[in-house]
């Protein structure tokens, strides 16, 4: 696995954050030492799949990147006449992601596709996960992604939904980045490999407050909702239709 030390040396001005072929390259490493829990959120969306399969459904990983999510979802549909459906505007994410996927055998086709999630139908599903890719949409335009997704959905189709959040209360606001701080010094990454990234990270990815989430799921239409999983600044949500 290649070593993320994208932002190791000091740059003289930090570049907005994107998905291009040097992040691509180091992205198993990179989401691994930054996400907290990212591995059993990968495990549950898994555990997920085989609770809330339908047969004759569409599966959809929308912001697949490498497909990590695609492939937790792949080993765990026993329905007949399933088809996954992966989604991402990176090129140098689908590419990867394509070839990742042919190395394990599988029986459920997998459609990769190179689009805007925002522009792609959702039709007959029974599970849509969107993995921390909300948060880098225009605010303007999460509401309408999920609505589509809840007209999509098949009844008792679910939507598993995880992010990186801010709290409307400071003090919280301020321990829950500081421990995931923490958590990334413990992974290995210096002061300044933090402190670039968060600059990158400031004018593409705007997280929500899980009050805004909660208030758009249920403005949706969801008819149950949960919180799964928190870990500091990071969480899992389940939307029952
Ligand atoms: C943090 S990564 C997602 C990680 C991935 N879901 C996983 O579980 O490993 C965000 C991904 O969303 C993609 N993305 C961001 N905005 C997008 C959009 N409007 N349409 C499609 N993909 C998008 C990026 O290219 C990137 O690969
Ligand atoms: O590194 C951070 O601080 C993050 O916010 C992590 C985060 C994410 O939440 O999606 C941001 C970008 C990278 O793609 C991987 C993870």
């Amino acid at each position: 696995m290649h070593k993320d030390d994208i932002f190791a040396e000091p740059l003289t001005q930090v570049p907005d954050f994107c998905f291009d072929d040097q992040v691509a390259e180091v992205f198993p490493d990179m989401i691994q030492r930054s996400v907290p829990g990212y591995q059993t959120i990968i495990q549950t969306i898994g555990k997920l799949t085989s609770r809330y399969q339908q047969p004759d459904s569409t599966y959809y990983d929308l912001g697949c990147s490498l497909g990590a999510a695609t492939l937790a979802m792949r080993r765990n549909i026993s329905a007949a006449n399933s088809t996954l459906v992966a989604v991402d505007n990176s090129k140098a994410m689908v590419e990867r992601c394509e070839r990742h996927l042919q190395v394990f055998r599988s029986d459920v086709p997998v459609q990769v596709k190179l689009a805007d999630i925002r522009q792609q139908p959702i039709e007959n599903a029974a599970i849509v996960v969107i993995n921390f890719t909300l948060q880098f949409l225009p605010q303007a335009d999460r509401s309408a992604l999920i609505q589509r997704i809840y007209q999509g959905l098949k009844p008792g189709g679910v939507l598993i939904l995880s992010e990186k959040f801010i709290s409307a209360d400071h003090t919280a606001n301020e321990l829950l980045i500081d421990l995931h701080y923490e958590f990334k010094r413990a992974n290995g990454y210096s002061e300044l490999e933090i402190s670039q990234k968060r600059s990158a990270l400031e004018n593409v990815m705007k997280p929500d407050t899980l009050q805004q989430h909660q208030q758009r799921l249920q403005q949706a239409g969801f008819s149950s909702q949960t919180l799964w999983f928190q870990c500091f600044n990071f969480c899992s949500m389940l939307a029952i239709k």
